[in-house]
C-alpha cells in the first residue's frame, strides 16, 4: 500500500493536500486541470519536492525522508530522457549503474530488458537512430531495470500519436502485470486512463482525492474537468 497520509506540499504561492491510499498492484490514472498540481503530486512521492507536513508511507514504511534514489519507484518521463550520446544499451545500463561498468551478468540484463520491450539487436544504435516509439520502448526497459515496484508516468509517450500510444501503455501494462508493479501515471487523455483501466486519482482545487474506480468516474465527471477533458 502507498500512502500519503495528511501530506501538504507548498511550492510558492501553490498548496497541494493529499490524503489517499493506493493498493499494491493498483493502477492508478492522475487527471485535473492544467496546473492543478499533477506533476508535483508526483515529483513528491519521488521526492524531487518536499512535504511540508504528513508523511508518506509504502508497505507501512515511511520514505518521507528517504533520497530519490533510494525510493521505491522508477519514472517514465514524457520525452522518455534518453542520452543522445550514448548507445541504446548505455541508455538503459544508467538504470543499473551510472558509472556503465557492467559485469557480464548485468549485460545479460541489459539486453534481457531490451529484448522484453522488442529491441533486441539495437543496443548499438544511439537514440536519434530510433523512432518516437522505439524511444519509448528504451524507456521502459530502464524501469524494467531499475526493478522498483512503483512506477511512476507522468504524461507517458506524450511525442507519440494515439495508435502508437495505445501499443505503448499496453506494453507498459503488460509489464507491469508480469512484476505486480503498482502504477501512477498523469495523462491529460481520458482515452489513456480508461485503457489503463483501473482507478482515477482527481487533482483540483488544491486537494488530490482518493482514487476511485476510472470507468464510472469518467462517465460521469465533475465539472471541473469538463474543460480538461474537452466537453
Ligand atoms: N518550482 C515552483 N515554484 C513555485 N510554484 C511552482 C513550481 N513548480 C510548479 N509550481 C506551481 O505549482 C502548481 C502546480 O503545478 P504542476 O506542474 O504540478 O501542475 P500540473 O497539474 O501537473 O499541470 P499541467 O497539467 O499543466 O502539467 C502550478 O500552479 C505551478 O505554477
Amino acid at each position: 500500500m502507498l500512502t500519503f497520509e495528511n501530506v501538504e506540499i507548498v511550492q510558492g504561492d501553490f498548496a497541494l493536500k493529499a490524503a489517499l491510499s493506493v493498493p499494491a498492484g493498483a493502477k492508478v490514472s492522475v487527471i485535473g486541470p492544467s496546473g492543478a498540481g499533477k506533476s508535483t503530486l508526483l515529483s513528491a512521492l519521488a521526492g524531487f519536492v518536499p512535504i511540508t507536513a504528513g508523511r508518506i508511507l509504502w508497505q507501512g514504511r515511511d520514505i518521507s525522508n528517504v533520497v530519490p534514489a533510494e525510493r521505491p519507484l522508477a519514472m517514465v518521463f514524457q520525452d522518455s530522457n534518453l542520452f543522445p550520446h550514448l548507445t541504446v544499451a548505455q541508455n538503459v545500463g544508467l538504470g543499473l549503474k551510472p558509472s556503465l561498468k557492467l559485469s557480464a551478468r548485468e549485460t545479460d540484463r541489459v539486453r534481457d530488458a531490451l529484448a522484453r520491450v522488442g529491441l533486441s539487436g539495437m543496443g548499438a544504435r544511439k537514440p536519434a537512430a530510433l523512432s518516437g516509439g522505439q524511444q519509448s520502448r528504451v524507456a521502459l526497459a530502464r524501469v524494467l531495470l531499475r526493478d522498483k515496484p512503483i512506477m511512476v508516468l507522468d504524461e507517458p509517450f506524450a511525442a507519440l500519436g494515439p495508435a502508437l500510444r495505445a501499443e505503448m501503455l499496453a506494453l507498459m501494462d503488460e509489464i507491469a502485470r508480469e512484476r505486480g508493479l503498482t502504477v501512477l501515471m498523469v495523462t491529460h487523455d481520458p482515452k489513456d486512463a480508461r485503457q489503463l483501466d483501473g482507478s482515477t486519482t482527481l487533482v483540483a482545487d488544491g486537494i488530490a482525492h482518493a482514487p476511485v474506480p476510472t470507468g464510472p468516474f469518467l462517465d460521469a465527471p465533475p465539472d471541473v474537468l469538463r474543460d480538461y477533458l474537452g466537453g
